[in-house]
Order: C-alpha cells, then structure tokens, then sequence
C-alpha cells in the first residue's frame, strides 16, 4: 500500500521543466525523507504532492486522490497536515485558543491537551503565540499539524532552531507517529535526523532522482570512504603504511575496503615490529555518502 504514488511528473513553471518526468513511491506508515541540492526541485515536488501546486504531466495518487483536482484536494486537506518552516499564526491568541478553534475544524481531532503534552508545551498553553520563542513556535506548529490525526504528515526541516532536548522530543514523537500508522514526507538538511528518523530516503538532482533506498542502503552502495584509525605509534612519518595520514595523534587512512586495510595494518605492525593500539574503524556517515552521491552524480 502506498501512500503516495507519483509516476512521471514534469514540472515546467514557463521557461523550462524543472522536474523531468519523476517517479516517486511512498509505502503507508514509513517515514520517507527527501533530499537535495539548493534548487534540486524538492519544494516544487512536494507542493505538488500536497495539491499547493499543479503539475504539467505525470499522475499522481495521494492517499488514493489526485491533489490535483479541486474536489480531490478538498478531502484530502482533511487527512493530511503540511509543517512549513514559517507559518502566519495570530500573535494575538493564545496556545491554548488556536489549538482550540483549529480542532474544531475537524470532526475527531485530538485532545488539546494531549497534543501540548506530545509536544511539550503544556506550560505554555496560556501563553500568547506573539511571546513564543521560535522553537516553541515550532512545537505549536506541529502540535496544530497533529491535532486532525493526520493520515499523512508533509514536515519541513522540523528541528531546525530547536534546543538539544526538544530537537530529540521532536524526533521521538515523529518517530511514535510512524509507529501509529501515520506517513511522514521529510524534507531536511539535517542528514543525522534523517538517518535516525528516516525508512526511505529519495536524492533529487536536477529535477531528476539520482539514488532512493533506505540510509543504509544509501550508505553501503555509495563511494564515500571508511576511516580506519589507530594511535601514531611514534615511528617516522616514512615509515607509515601506505596511503596513511597523521592526523591529531591518529593514524587515518581512509579506504572502500577496511578489510583488507585492516589486514595491511596487522602486517605492517608485523614488519614494524610495532603495536596497533586504539584501532577504530569509521563507516561513512549518511552525509559522507550524500555528499559522495552528489559529487559523482551515481544512478540509483
Ligand atoms: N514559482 C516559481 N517560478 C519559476 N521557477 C521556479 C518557481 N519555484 C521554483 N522555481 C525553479 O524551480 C527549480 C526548483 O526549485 P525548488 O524550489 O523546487 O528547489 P528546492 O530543491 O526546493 O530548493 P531549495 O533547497 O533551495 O529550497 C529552481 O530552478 C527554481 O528556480
């Protein structure tokens, strides 16, 4: 079951396509991530996945309506919720009032006061949206997108200005929503929230996907390279094994092959006549292999 089915949409805003007929699947209850470079066509996807924005060509099945038609859009703003980064809420009420009147709106909404729990700002319920600090702000905002239960959860960069321990709250609760059922669509620089939180991850370049799978997936076929390390056993920078750095005290070689750079170390310890103290072997982060992916453009 997909929540999402996207098949060859193009995206033309009038001077030339910006999406090139991509395809896009988003299985219900995952939480699916989407990356890219500045301009890649992220926004102007998900715009259209929400109905905010219409397509030139392709179809497209958002919890099996089409965003794209008037009458489709209509219910489907009732079971889904979009956390944009900034968004126009009155100064004026209070947290308590504008979760209050946005709940009436739909016909089982969740309790008030449980969604400021799940989001932590039961203490500030009285408080006016014009005194929130920005990531309270941001804790309303998803309170406001929890309240209809969404089926479907479009969140943008939803930790972005949140202190340490809200930014993990934040992250334990989207995760819980998954656990419930619920879809997420993830946009984020924040490549570590996307390893910890997300099922699927999809890279758009140039309007086009360049690789889609799980982080670890994304991870193991990408050509960034593992960082094998041990303490500098004080011997003549000469004497290192091949392709080796000093760096900070450590000796660092980075490989796509830690296996046999780990043999090679023990040999050349065993030629040194020297031991390998402090061994640590690094695999490359979700960001290395963004990176790598980005650098050499790899196909999925
Ligand atoms: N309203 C618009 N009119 C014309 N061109 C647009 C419009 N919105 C976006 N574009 C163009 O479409 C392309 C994709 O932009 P989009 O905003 O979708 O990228 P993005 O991946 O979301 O980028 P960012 O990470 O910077 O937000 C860019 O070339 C951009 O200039």
């Amino acid at each position: 079951m997909y929540a999402i089915q996207a098949t060859d949409i193009t995206k033309d805003y009038g001077k030339g396509e910006v999406l090139h007929g991509v395809s896009y699947q988003v299985p219900t209850g995952q939480i699916a991530a989407l990356l890219g470079p500045n301009g890649a066509g992220k926004t102007t996807l998900i715009e259209i996945l929400e109905g905010h924005r219409g397509r030139t060509s392709g179809r497209l099945s958002v919890l099996g309506l089409d965003p794209g038609s008037r009458r489709d859009f209509a219910r489907l703003r009732r079971r889904m919720s979009v956390v944009l980064q900034q968004t126009m809420l009155e100064p004026g009420l209070s947290v308590r009032d504008i979760l209050r009147r946005h709940a009436s709106y739909y016909p089982d909404p969740l309790d008030t006061d449980e969604v400021l729990d799940q989001v932590d700002l039961v203490e500030k319920r009285s408080a006016l949206v014009k005194s929130l600090s920005d990531g309270m702000r941001r804790r309303l905002d998803l309170a406001l997108a929890l309240t209809g239960r969404p089926e479907l959860l479009f969140l943008d960069e939803p930790t972005t200005g949140l202190d340490p321990v809200s930014r993990r709250r934040i992250r334990g609760l989207v995760s819980g929503l998954r656990d419930s059922g619920t879809t997420v669509v993830l946009t984020s620089h924040d490549l570590t929230e996307v390893q910890e939180l997300a099922d699927r991850v999809d890279v758009i370049r140039d309007g086009e996907f360049i690789a889609s799978g799980s982080p670890d997936d994304l991870v193991r076929g990408s050509s960034a390279f593992t960082v094998v390390e041990f303490a500098d056993p004080g011997v003549a920078a000469e004497r290192l094994p091949e392709g080796a750095a000093l760096v900070n005290g450590r000796v660092r070689i980075r490989t796509d092959d830690q296996d046999t750079v780990v043999r090679e170390v023990q040999e050349w310890a065993t030629r040194e006549e020297t031991e390998i103290s402090g061994l640590t072997i690094v695999p490359p982060s979700l960001d290395d292999a963004y990176i790598a992916m980005l650098e050499t453009g790899r196909t999925e």
